[in-house]
């Protein structure tokens, strides 16, 4: 999910277009960074190199058999296949993209279905640094504009999708 004022413009999270009065063209504004540019961007100013040091995002992880540790507070033995796992979380994904009020849904669902323990907090993990999460978590994570959701992501905890608060 981004931001509508996005959508039209479709520009990588962070960045904004912006006029130069000197020759009346577009440049790019690095909101990470500072840094301004004329080409288009293709990438997140929440890259490397960026100065984003922090981000507090929610997930809601869907443990499958293959998971590191096939158990949670809602399944002593998790033995679902990888492959139901997704076809799960494609379904949270309809169901939040679906809601009047997408953030809400999300944290509905987290508390009752996340097989993390932040479920009890709607999947919210607080603030954390590069460095905390496992590496496709952290890139996911950075990776988002605030109030924006991530696409599935794989680690061996399980499958997530994420929501980035902060
Ligand atoms: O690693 C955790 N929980 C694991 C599952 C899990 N694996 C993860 C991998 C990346 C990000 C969050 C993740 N949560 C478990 O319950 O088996 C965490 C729970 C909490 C709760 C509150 C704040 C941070 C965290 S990190």
């Amino acid at each position: 999910l981004k931001n509508d004022k996005k959508m039209a413009e479709d520009l990588p999270s962070g960045w904004e277009k912006r006029m130069s009065r000197t020759n009346n063209t577009p440049y790019y504004f690095n909101t990470a960074t500072g840094r301004s540019q004329w080409e288009r961007p293709t990438s997140s100013a929440f890259g490397k190199g960026s100065n984003l040091t922090e981000v507090r995002c929610a997930h809601i992880l869907v443990k499958h058999s293959g998971s590191r540790n096939p158990s949670s507070w809602r399944s002593d033995h998790i033995t679902r296949s990888k492959e139901d796992a997704i076809n799960i979380l494609n379904g949270y994904i309809e169901q939040i993209k679906a809601s009047a009020n997408p953030y809400k849904e999300f944290q509905t669902i987290a508390k009752e279905f996340s097989d993390c323990s932040s479920a009890k907090r709607g999947g919210d993990l607080g603030l954390f640094g590069r460095r905390k999460m496992q590496k496709p978590f952290e890139d996911a994570s950075f990776a988002l504009d605030v109030g924006e959701m991530s696409p599935i992501v794989d680690t061996d905890s399980g499958v997530h999708i994420i929501w980035r608060i902060e």
